[in-house]
């Protein structure tokens, strides 16, 4: 049984669609990721999934008492407010202290507990939100560009704890993102948005259609499956890394870590090689 299912569902303001004849479903354990230039529709269809918005066209099914994690792509919050990350954890569900360290642990945070929300850096507000969706045990984790204005290595350690929780939680995933190359190496399905859906697939058959590249006007890196490293350790928010055995240590064994390197490495190549093409 699919968590959420949608059919030929479509969305208008004032007789123009911002997306149309969308058929999608998720299931528990899948994660299906939404691709596509801006304004393509991608947070208007998470929203049409959610149930923020309501179709005007099609329908949108979710199972009934879904429980739904969800990191929006912009907090509505006033950014002058002072309020605590422990007060934040709270907002959408009552949480002890120890409960909202325990959700802030999973994403490297939870010393971050008595920090202002205004005063978090770009990735510590990512982990945040996620720890925040996570603590509500979700079915279905929905993230609009959970590593917006990360940095690389920082990217790729956010879809490792995305796909860290759906192995633990079992739970439906629908990531909305630009990072392609980074992000569909975690993902089992990919949709190309336009509008409506161009193209879709598993990553790696999804980055060699031409409705993708022409998307990306051919500037989509090739050969995503070098992105489907092993990780024997993690970076931790703090800098510090986290080895498989549990041990801390500040720095990672240069030989040991390979993955970020990698990526970086195998990434700038594929981006000239594309460009150059
Ligand atoms: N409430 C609204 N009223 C009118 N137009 C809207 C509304 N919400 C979104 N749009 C328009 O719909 C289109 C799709 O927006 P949406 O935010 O879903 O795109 P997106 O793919 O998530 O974009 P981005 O990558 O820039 O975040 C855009 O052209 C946007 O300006």
């Amino acid at each position: 049984m699919p968590l959420v299912e949608m059919e030929r569902a479509g969305y208008s303001v004032e007789n123009r669609f911002l997306v149309q004849g969308l058929d999608l479903s998720i299931s528990p354990g899948e994660i299906v990721t939404l691709v596509g230039p801006n304004g393509s529709g991608k947070s208007t269809t998470a929203k049409l999934l959610l149930g923020l918005l309501r179709p005007t066209e099609g329908k949108v099914v979710r199972a009934a008492d879904l429980r739904i994690g969800y990191v929006p792509q912009k907090l509505a919050i006033d950014p002058n407010l002072p309020l605590p990350v422990s007060r934040f954890m709270r907002l959408t569900k009552p949480l002890s202290r120890r409960q909202a360290i325990a959700a802030l642990e999973e994403t490297g945070v939870s010393h971050l507990i008595d920090a202002q929300m205004r005063g978090l850096s770009g990735g510590e507000m990512q982990r945040v939100l996620i720890a925040r969706a996570l603590s509500m045990k979700p079915q279905l984790l929905v993230l609009d560009e959970p590593a917006q204005g990360v940095d690389m290595a920082g990217a790729v350690a956010i879809y490792d704890l995305i796909a860290a929780a759906r192995r633990r939680l079992g739970c439906g995933v629908l990531l909305v993102s630009h990072d392609l190359h980074l992000v569909m190496a975690q993902t089992d399905r990919v949709l190309c948005l336009n509008g409506h859906i161009c193209c879709e697939g598993t990553p790696e058959a999804v980055s060699e259609m031409p409705e993708y590249r022409a998307l990306f006007s051919g500037k989509a890196p090739r050969g995503l499956a070098v992105y489907r490293h092993q990780h024997d350790h993690q970076h931790l928010a703090d800098g510090r890394v986290l080895h498989s055995d549990g041990t801390i240590t500040d720095t990672c064994d240069p030989h040991e870590c390979s993955h970020h390197h990698h990526s970086h490495d195998t990434l700038r190549n594929q981006v000239s090689s594309s460009d150059a093409r």
